[in-house]
């Protein structure tokens, strides 16, 4: 576990990063958002450590696909719920179409858009209220009732979901898709609205560090599931840029277009990291070089 002052170093060091990345500015509401903020927490056992902005919420925005697949992974078989999604690695931009068409409406992975589509349009079959299911869940696992979705946010990213629009609508074209399209829509923004702290990620994620049980000793996960989860993070988790994040930092994770990610050293802690400006795959740039500082002085890459 990492002190307070090892992570304000790791917050020092990566301050001259700032400038080097873009805000997200296709879903306006975003584009708002302060570009200089920087925050790291880790959690362990021993509770949550943090330095920098790691108090302040933000839009998790893709780090939602994680909780959305351990809804589903509670709700559907196995079989059943890789017949509809797939498991590897997609080397394309986040929000692509051009696979989709190709594999016949069967995304790679559930950490990419279309992905994250078919497992809400499955929860949406299986949930009567799959918003405040993942609202409830998210506080539990973080142990903060007082997290909630952004409805501006949500508004701004129905305002401007044509492309997710096509990617639901191409799936409903190959029946990979069982929903009413706008529906889906609207719980998948709401997810991806949710507004959470770097404190409030790293202790959510605990679970994935420790067999698939949380902090509050609910098992969210079986052990095996639980491997398998990370395993998709580790290779899939930063879209076309998962290779190179395995490579700097070597540890499963997830990142979203609010410029946060989260990571997890199995059997020790969780990490989250948030700073808004993002490399062109739609990564934090300050967020992978906090990760990848850490990994190195703690000797943390699961390599
Ligand atoms: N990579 C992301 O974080 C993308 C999520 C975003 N809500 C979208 O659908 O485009």
């Amino acid at each position: 576990m990492p002190t307070a002052l090892q992570l304000q170093e790791v917050v020092a060091d990566a301050t001259p990063l700032l400038g080097g990345g873009k805000v997200a500015d296709y879903i306006p509401e975003l584009a708002k958002v302060p570009s200089g903020k920087l925050g790291i927490a880790v959690c362990s056992h021993r509770g949550v450590v943090g330095a920098g902005d790691f108090e302040e919420a933000f839009s998790i925005q893709s780090i939602s696909k994680v909780f959305a697949l351990v809804l589903a992974m509670g709700l559907y078989d196995e079989q059943e719920l890789w017949s509809r999604v797939g498991k590897e690695p997609s080397g394309n931009p986040f929000n692509s179409l051009v696979q989709l068409e190709f594999e016949r409406g069967k995304p790679r992975n559930p950490f990419i858009n279309a992905g994250a589509l078919v497992i809400t349009d499955m929860l949406q079959s299986r949930l009567s209220a799959p918003k405040q299911r993942m609202l409830e869940m998210v506080r539990e696992l973080s142990g903060n009732p007082h997290i909630v979705s952004d409805k501006l946010v949500a508004a701004s990213e129905y305002q401007h979901s044509a492309r997710n629009a096509a990617i639901a609508y191409l799936m409903k074209s190959f029946g990979n898709f069982d929903n009413d399209v706008d529906a889906v829509l609207r719980t998948y923004f709401s997810h991806c609205a949710i507004r959470m702290s770097c404190a409030d990620l790293a202790r959510a994620f605990f679970f994935l560090s420790n067999k698939g049980s949380g902090l509050d000793h609910q098992n969210r996960l079986s052990e095996k599931q639980n491997r398998q989860v990370n395993a998709l993070l580790a290779t899939c988790g930063l879209y076309d840029g998962s290779g190179e994040f395995a490579y700097r930092v070597g540890m499963p994770g997830k990142s979203g277009v609010g410029g946060g990610i989260v990571a997890v050293v199995p059997g020790q802690m969780s990490v989250a990291v948030w700073s808004p400006e993002l490399d062109p795959s739609g990564n934090s740039v300050a967020g992978v070089a906090m990760l990848e500082m850490l990994s190195k002085r703690l000797g943390r890459s699961i390599f």
